[in-house]
């Protein structure tokens, strides 16, 4: 396996930087002559200042129009009979997300974002499929069981792939990335790159996915063991050996999707964009972004708290708080399209709201004397 650095991924983590402090500065201040009690906006309140300091501006702009882009792939691990359902429905669903028939559709259309359905690793061909991304890779990865999921050049690929996606969006208008993904087996791949990312064991952070019975995921559980084994990403991880590492994670146990994400993540990053993240799936390439850019991290919002327990882990050890929890598991960028307008109100309220001055609204009293409130 070669490990030669790649432009596009080297040139997105070189321009991924520090926050601005006299953003985010300026964005407290603001908000405190906001005609609203301190704290009042509660988790909404912090999420702003973070994007102004994304920005280095304030206000931050407003995070709209918005782009879901939906990572398509499918996974060699499927063969272990890790999920209830055929792998074609990987490739029957890119054609309903195309056709406007999915959860990602309906919800997309009810918050005005776009979706960009892109193949990275799809299994069937595709080629006919209009309005589709083409950036397949391969068709599909290796069984991990086996053997590494990815070379270390499809890899790279894939992760410059996910940047070109990014840049694009972004030159056609988005100011805002959200995450969506699709491809059968692939909760088992997250539950991998967590596992191996976070040190923490199979049983913690395999789940359930579309929905198994106790056996299966039993089984899910050992083939997750089984490939951590055999790639040496047992117990906690080691000391950080920087990009290539990073990188030998993702190519042993992850998908095309995941690696796709995880470069999303650093293109939006080094555009100042925030990235939306939806559930377990784009919880692991956030781990992988992460090792490759620490700073990465600043530009995601969890949208919300998968169903899946690795999910759960994965938020935490991100230093993240998902937005809303509604039990979802269905992925497809389905939980980060329902966070949207949260995340939209929130850095309207810096553009839009009236300070105590300009509104003639009274300040909180300072001082209390028998029951009269005097400033
Ligand atoms: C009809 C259908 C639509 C989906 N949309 C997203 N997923 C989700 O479920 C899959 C992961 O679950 P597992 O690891 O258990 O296979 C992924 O494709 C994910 O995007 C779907 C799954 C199905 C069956
Ligand atoms: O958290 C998710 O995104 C998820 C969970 C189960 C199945 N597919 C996706």
């Amino acid at each position: 396996m070669t490990w030669e650095s790649d432009p596009t991924i080297e040139e997105a983590i070189a321009a991924i930087g520090p926050p601005d402090e006299a953003a985010m500065r300026a964005a407290r201040e603001h908000q405190a002559r906001l005609t609203k009690p301190p704290g009042a906006l509660g988790l909404l309140e912090g999420l702003p200042v973070r994007l102004a300091g994304l920005a280095g501006t304030c206000p931050p702009p407003l995070p709209e129009p918005a782009a879901v882009a939906v990572f398509a792939a499918d996974h060699g691990v499927h063969a272990q009979g890790v999920s209830p359902w055929p792998q074609e429905v990987t490739a029957q669903m890119v054609a309903n997300f195309l056709a406007g028939g999915a959860v990602v559709n309906a919800f997309a259309a009810q918050v005005g974002a776009t979706v960009t359905v892109v193949d990275v690793g799809v299994a069937a061909d595709l080629a006919d499929a209009p309005g589709l991304l083409r950036r397949k890779i391969a068709p599909g990865t290796a069984d991990m069981t086996a053997g590494p999921a990815m070379t270390g050049d499809q890899v790279r690929r894939a992760v410059a792939a996910g940047i070109e996606v990014a840049r694009d969006l972004a030159a056609a208008g988005a100011r805002c990335l959200l995450t969506g993904d699709m491809g059968i087996a692939n909760t088992t791949a997250s539950a991998a790159l967590i596992a191996a990312f976070t040190g923490l064991p199979p049983e913690r952070v395999t789940g359930r996915g579309t929905g198994i019975d106790d056996a299966t995921h039993a089984r899910k559980i050992e083939v997750v063991r089984a490939a951590l084994v055999r790639h040496g990403l047992t117990g906690p991880p080691g000391p950080r050996e920087g990009r290539e590492a990073a990188l030998r994670v993702l190519a042993a146990v992850g998908g095309f999707e995941h690696a796709a994400l995880a470069g999303f993540i650093l293109g939006g990053a080094a555009l100042r964009l925030p990235v939306v993240l939806d559930g377990v799936i784009a919880g692991a390439a956030a781990l992988a972004a992460a090792e490759l850019a620490p700073d990465a991290v600043r530009a995601c919002v969890a949208g919300h708290r998968s169903a899946e327990p690795g999910h759960s882990a994965t938020v935490d050890h991100l230093g993240l708080r998902p937005l809303i929890d509604l039990e979802l598991r269905l992925g497809e960028g389905t939980g980060a399209l329902l966070a949207l307008p949260l995340v939209q109100g929130a850095v309207r309220v810096l553009h839009e709201v009236a300070t105590f001055d300009s509104a003639g609204v009274s300040g909180k009293a300072t001082t209390q004397h028998h029951g009269m409130i005097t400033e």
